[in-house]
């Protein structure tokens, strides 16, 4: 299974290296296939220099074989560095091509980011497998050519030459058997402190916990991942010097076989001599053998786990928009995350119609963002339907689905591009200058040169929590689909340029759909519908007046403190 899988990897890898960088696969089977040939040469030149009475025709094979060795190793490692590196820069491109179709209900499930970190880790040992196909068939014909040559002096000591490639191969496919098992823990360990590391240097998490004066609480959870790390690579290492030890051992065994074999069957000085010069290229030819055939190996599972991965996403990017939708309805949908003992939403029906304002409200965790995602597909009900203009929308394409919605999520991207790039996400297709300018009317960035780079990483404007709001919301208006769904839109924006918002939302509400989450009371009175969500039900639903008018309800003791707020300040 090992072997086969070895196979595999080395075949594809070798097709990712014609695909990728052609030239540079050429050049190194070339150098590689000379390489293999010099040690061969070299022991039939030295018994000839020993042996026949000829010395100048030898000597100057010998000269031009052992001159040329030394840099067609070093041209060739040279060669092979390259090309590691242009696979490797080209297989994270790819993945990044293919993490940019992944649809949100395929980053819905948890599975998909630790695939998605796998994969990008696998690029590494991928890119260090590229020439190792190569190296592999290069050292196995040294060692047939020294077979060869050896056993053109004695049968026997040419055979245990050969056979003396059976350890070193053997060793290294338990080692790879075993590092098989071992590095994914490894990885997971990689995985968390990499994670901690992260909230440690990034700006937002790593102001916070400066301020706390908390971040060596998160240097110890780094310390404790990289310590578990290191003990299985301890043991992982251990394990791999005893097999190498073993394998050695047994090599120079058969080695030195080969030579009592040859001095016995009667050899010449010449011959023998010969054939120890031979044994100790032979050796190294093992070496390199065992190695790349190891790092084939040990990168097969990872490999796999990139191949699977980039074939499971499909292919080609997403296009199309739907500008006119009649309505949208949960129809008595019951959702439950996996592994929750309740319920998330428990026949739940929700319905917005084209022109509608409609509120989804309730208290933190109440399920709104949940009813959000059934809505666009990212979740699917275990019961009820998603409805899209009469249509059930679980039979829909996703891509189809998607293409009705503008969605602003809580957690908002701050994508430090150039403002254009930034807010011409909104819309899958190219998009044009004058509706990127459109998108920021009356926003903070109206006047800003569309080339102005965000982010002061980058050298660029430093944005606050609240302009970046405004440049999500900017980004949902330039791409105008259907239905506009924002939650807690202005969670982040001062009173003012909230009611802006609000208003404008209202005023230019009439051919779309609008279903905006808040905790804010007054921003609710805009609303033609408000659905109360209570302990995963529908608790009320109606106008913000309809809703008021008795204070015992669900509604009405959520907002009532606001309510009193606002109509204080309005006084
Ligand atoms: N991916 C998830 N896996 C398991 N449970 C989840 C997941 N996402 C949310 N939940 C749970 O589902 C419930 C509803 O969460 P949801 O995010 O829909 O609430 P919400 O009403 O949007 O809250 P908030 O006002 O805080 O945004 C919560 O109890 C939450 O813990």
């Amino acid at each position: 299974m090992i072997v086969l899988d070895a196979f595999r990897t080395a075949r594809e890898s070798l097709i990712d290296a014609l695909r990728i960088t052609p030239g540079w696969l050429a050049t190194y089977s070339v150098l590689q296939l000379l390489l293999a040939i010099l040690p061969g040469a070299q022991v039939v030149l030295i018994r000839d220099l020993i042996d026949s009475g000829d010395v100048w025709r030898p000597l100057l094979g010998l000269t031009v074989v052992v001159g040329s060795m030394y840099p067609l190793t070093q041209v060739s490692n040279g060669v092979g560095q390259r090309m590691m590196l242009r696979l490797r820069l080209a297989l994270r491109t790819e993945l990044a091509g293919v993490a940019a179709r992944l649809s949100p209900s395929r980053l819905a499930g948890p599975e998909t980011v630790r695939d998605l970190e796998a994969s990008q880790t696998a690029t590494h040992p991928m890119s260090d497998v590229a020439g190792k196909p190569v190296q592999l068939l290069s050292a196995a014909a040294t060692s047939v050519v020294l077979c060869v040559a050896i056993a053109s002096i004695n049968l026997v000591s040419g055979l245990l030459v050969l056979a003396a490639l059976a350890p070193t191969v053997l060793a290294f496919t338990l080692i790879s058997r075993m590092e098989a098992k071992g590095w994914p823990r490894v990885a997971e360990h990689e995985r968390r402190a990499a994670y901690a590391t992260e909230q440690l240097i990034q700006q937002r998490p790593g102001t916070e916990l400066a301020v706390l004066g908390s971040g060596w609480k998160v240097a110890g959870l780094v310390a404790n991942s990289r310590a578990s790390a290191t003990w299985v690579l301890d043991r992982m290492i251990r394990t791999a010097v005893l097999y190498e030890l073993g394998a050695a051992l047994v090599t120079v065994l058969l080695f030195g076989g080969a030579l009592i074999a040859l001095v016995r069957g009667g050899a010449t000085g010449g011959a023998a001599a010969a054939a120890v010069a031979g044994t100790i290229t032979g050796l190294n030819a093992i070496r390199q053998c065992g190695y790349a055939f190891g790092s084939i190996v040990t990168a097969a599972p990872q490999a796999a786990i990139y191949r699977r991965f980039v074939r499971s996403v499909p292919a080609g990017p997403r296009r199309g928009m739907v500008r006119q939708v009649d309505s949208v309805a949960l129809g008595n949908v019951t959702f439950g995350y996996p592994g929750a003992a309740e319920p998330t939403l428990r026949d739940v029906s929700i319905e917005a119609r084209r022109g509608e304002l409609v509120a989804l409200v309730g208290v933190n965790g109440a399920g709104k963002s949940t009813a959000i995602n059934l809505l666009v597909g990212a979740l699917s009900p275990d019961s009820g339907r998603v409805l899209i203009d009469g249509a059930d929308a679980g039979a829909m394409a996703e891509d189809e689905r998607l293409a009705h919605f503008g969605l602003l999520v809580q957690e908002f991207g701050r994508f430090e591009f150039t403002l254009r790039d930034a807010v011409g996400l909104g819309a899958p297709d190219i998009v044009t200058d004058p509706a990127i300018r459109d998108a920021l009317a009356g926003t903070f960035a109206a006047d800003l040169p569309l080339d102005t780079q965000l982010g002061q990483q980058w050298g660029g404007t430093g944005i606050s929590g609240g302009q970046w709001q405004r440049l999500a919301l900017a980004r949902i208006r330039l791409r105008n689909a259907g239905v506009w769904i924002l939650d807690e839109p202005t969670s982040a924006i001062d009173a003012e340029a909230e009611h802006e918002i609000f208003t404008d939302l209202r005023r230019t509400s009439a051919d779309r759909i609008t279903i905006v989450v808040s905790h804010r009371a007054w921003t609710l009175r805009e609303m033609d519908r408000i659905y109360v969500i209570d302990n995963g039900t529908v608790a009320q639903q109606g106008t913000y007046d309809d809703l008021m008018t008795d204070p015992t309800t669900r509604f009405a003791r959520l907002f009532a403190t606001q309510n009193l707020t606002h109509t204080s300040r309005s006084r």
